[in-house]
């Protein structure tokens, strides 16, 4: 059946969604990404609904949506009221975004990402980040829950992010394929310097500040949502990941196309178990309830750091 360029295939439950362009081009989901256009009604309407310009982007990871209660003056505007927008579907992950002051600093927060195992295209995980951009944010601050595979790190610790390794990229899956749009950044950007190193040493004092255990490492992403395989966990290691989580990679490639400058961090949420003989499970409870747990000095923590980008 084809109802306005979109045919609808019935396989059994299931239903197959393939699009067809003017000319009768098979195009799929990954063509029909959102216009440069599209984004900035998107970043239009916010901008009818917030009277002040957000200088930093935050995105709040598993267990840690609190820290967007912690902002002055909010204006909290849930996903399905934004035009373009996708819809959170985590739990643990609430769906709005949230604009306010942190430390009087301007931000907007996600409160709730969306992730790749949803069923969302990585463009579309990452879409936020742009709308961030074209709001006026200069800086993107991503959080996230992840597994420690760097043997030194403990649950309740932060891992500031010095580099990832794109192993979806690896697999051919990009944020950035397709067309690429001049006006949001370059074809072939450059990811060498993605983590702003002023930001992490930084960050660094501040985590001492507030007693915070702190790291600098490697995140890696996999697309979940199964948790990793021994097998997987061993090689990740050996590949010299020191965290592996489901998220943040993507939006951060998308965020130096755009070139904002970018900080990260991992909650060491799960140790990861690369012995066979471990009868322990991850699971994403624990996930949440560390966030919890670490909530109060997390808050602490990204103000100060907001303050420091905030005061430059
Ligand atoms: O959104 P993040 O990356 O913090 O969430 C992690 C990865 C999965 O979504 C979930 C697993 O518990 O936590
Ligand atoms: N693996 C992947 N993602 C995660 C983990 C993990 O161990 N913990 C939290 N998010």
């Amino acid at each position: 059946m084809t109802t306005n360029g979109v045919k609808v295939n019935g396989h059994g439950n299931t239903q197959n969604i393939e699009y067809f362009g003017d000319n009768g081009q098979h195009k799929t989901e990954d063509d029909n990404r959102s216009t440069y256009e599209s984004l900035v009604q998107t970043a239009d309407f916010l901008k009818r609904l917030v009277p002040f310009k957000p200088e930093i982007g935050i995105i709040c990871g598993s267990g840690m949506g609190s820290l967007a209660d912690a902002l002055r003056d909010k204006i909290e505007v849930p996903y399905e009221r934004i035009p373009h927008f996708p819809r959170s579907t985590v739990k643990g992950h609430a769906g709005a975004l949230v604009f306010g002051y942190l430390a009087d600093v301007p931000v907007v927060c996600m409160k709730g990402r969306f992730h790749y195992y949803e069923g969302y295209p990585l463009w579309k995980c990452s879409l936020p980040v742009r709308v961030m951009k074209l709001l006026g944010a200069s800086h993107l601050i991503a959080t996230n829950a992840a597994g420690g595979l760097n043997p030194n790190y403990r649950v309740g610790d932060v891992m500031l992010v010095k580099d990832h390794i794109n192993l979806m990229g690896f697999a051919g899956n990009n944020p950035l394929q397709g067309p690429n749009d001049e006006r949001f950044g370059p074809r072939f950007p450059p990811m060498n310097q993605a983590y702003d190193r002023d930001l992490i040493t930084a960050a660094k004092k501040v985590a001492q500040e507030v007693g915070l255990p702190i790291h600098e490492g490697v995140y890696t992403c996999l697309g979940g949502p199964n948790f990793e395989t021994v097998s997987e966990l061993r090689m990740l290691k050996m590949l010299g990941a020191d965290t592996v989580g489901m998220s943040t990679v993507h939006e951060v490639i998308t965020a130096r196309h755009c070139d904002m400058t970018v900080f990260a961090f991992s909650l060491i949420t799960n140790e990861c178990i690369t012995d066979y003989d471990c009868q322990e499970n991850p699971n994403h409870e624990e996930v949440i309830d560390v966030g919890k747990m670490r909530e109060e000095v997390l808050k602490n923590f990204v103000q100060r750091v907001v303050k420091h980008i905030g005061g430059k």
